[in-house]
């Protein structure tokens, strides 16, 4: 067997082993090339398909992001027309699917939408069709149709299942998907049961264009060992939930507004950030990146749109107050400027939505609803190389124990 030298560069942090240094957490761990996405974490800049972020957050729609991002171009007028009426046929969901979520109406969101796509993948017969090729090793042309297929169902279906749940969890009947809308107003349509104001759309819109990629994050990552086995496309959507679910991750733009709710004034900006450089202290949620040692260009972008949200319809509970208080903190503190810690792209993202009416634990799930169509993107490019995710851990345990029956113990 050949035995190579790998160097890995990283600025990270290691861990030191009896069996060598361990990368821990894996930071700047290579572990594909990759064609979607691209970030400058020293600049602040961020690329789908080589656009950068702020250029498609200004022309684009999420319909039109999420085709560059599965199919790697703009689309022409009339591939964006077929794809959008594709997405509106997939839009609705298996009955069991519609069970099982409201068999979880009283769990958090992230559960249901979770169980939801496991269980849409269950019943999906173009699914099954890819797993049975996949167990006998084929992917080829017939096989990668099924599978853009399955991503594009999987982009159309997540709004359904989370709107669904947000009615079952407050006893409501739900509201079938609207053609005549577009992904994001539909979105609301169907939370609320009634045609959104524009800025609103827009809002969902621009956030699920900001979230849409992000390279190889933990969810990503995720859905990436679980498609390196040969499993499926909805289960490894799920993994990618399971993994968004955490406050470390997905989970901080939740955490962010229950935060400054609890907060609930400006004035109090100086303590919370004191606080978070204590050691032991509680992290701010929304605040520092593994990859970005500068601002997010994504959070820039959506704090730019809270402004004018709140401008628009007030700021009641004080939440863009509370957040521009901490941020203003967070810059001018010196633990923070060390450690290059700038707001992430969940510092500001749940402000808007939680004044449209939308409650924070459904902040999450909005985030899955855009970043599915990065996790397929990634499964289908990883698949074109496919090899199984299997790292190695060093040992530190004792060998050879002498086994003391039970009696004996
Ligand atoms: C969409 C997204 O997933 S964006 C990220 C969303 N997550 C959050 O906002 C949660 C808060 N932030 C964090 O926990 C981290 O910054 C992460 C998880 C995003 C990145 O983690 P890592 O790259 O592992 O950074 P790490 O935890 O090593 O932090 C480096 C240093 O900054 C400190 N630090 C990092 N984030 C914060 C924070 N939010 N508040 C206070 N201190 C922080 C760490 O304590 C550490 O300090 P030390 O060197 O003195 O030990
Ligand atoms: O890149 C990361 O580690 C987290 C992140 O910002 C994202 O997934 O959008």
């Amino acid at each position: 067997m050949s035995e190579q030298t790998v160097q890995v560069k990283t600025t990270g942090k290691i861990l030191q082993s009896p069996c060598g240094p361990i990368i821990h957490g894996l930071e700047d761990v290579l572990i594909k090339s990759t064609s979607i996405s691209d970030i400058d974490g020293e600049k602040g800049i961020l690329w789908y398909r080589g656009y950068r972020i702020e250029e498609l957050a200004r022309l684009s729609t999420y319909e039109e992001v999420s085709y560059l991002i599965l199919y790697g171009r703009l689309p022409t007028k009339r591939e964006l027309e077929d794809y959008i009426n594709r997405m509106k046929k997939y839009r609705e969901l298996h009955p069991a699917t519609v069970e099982v979520i409201r068999n979880l109406a009283k769990a958090h969101p992230m559960f249901a939408l979770e169980a939801a796509v496991a269980a849409e993948g269950a019943y999906d017969e173009d699914n099954q069709k890819l797993i049975e090729a996949l167990s006998v090793g084929r992917y080829k042309a017939e096989e990668k149709e099924l599978a853009y297929r399955i991503a594009e169902k999987l982009v159309a279906k997540m709004p359904t299942i989370v709107a669904y749940h947000y009615r079952f969890s407050r006893g409501l009947e739900v509201v079938r998907p609207r053609d005549d809308l577009g992904h994001a107003a539909n979105f609301l349509y169907m939370m609320f049961g009634r045609e959104p104001d524009p800025l609103a759309s827009r809002g969902i819109d621009l956030y699920l264009i900001l979230h849409a990629d992000h390279e190889v994050p933990a969810s990503t990552f995720a859905a990436h060992v679980v498609a390196s086995t040969l499993s499926d496309l909805y289960s490894s959507v799920a993994a990618a939930i399971a993994a968004l679910k955490g406050p470390l991750h997905g989970g901080a733009n939740e955490m962010a507004v229950r935060n400054y709710l609890e907060i609930g004034t400006p004035a109090k900006a100086k303590e919370i950030v004191e606080a978070a450089t204590k050691p032991g202290g509680p992290k701010l949620m929304g605040v520092g990146h593994r990859v970005y040692k500068a601002y997010d260009p994504r959070a820039k972008i959506f704090k730019e749109f809270s402004r004018d949200y709140v401008a628009k319809f007030g700021d009641p509970q004080n939440l863009f107050a509370i957040a521009s208080a901490i941020e203003q903190e967070v810059l001018s503190h010196p633990y923070f400027q060390q450690r290059k810690l700038y707001p992430n792209v969940d510092f500001w993202s749940g402000i808007a939505f939680y004044y449209m009416g939308i409650p924070y634990e459904y902040f999450t799930p909005i985030f899955a609803m855009s970043r599915v169509v990065g996790w397929v993107a990634h499964v289908l490019e990883y698949w074109e190389n496919n090899r199984i995710f299997r790292p190695r851990a060093c040992y530190i345990g004792p060998h050879d124990l002498q086994y003391i029956p039970l009696e004996q113990r």
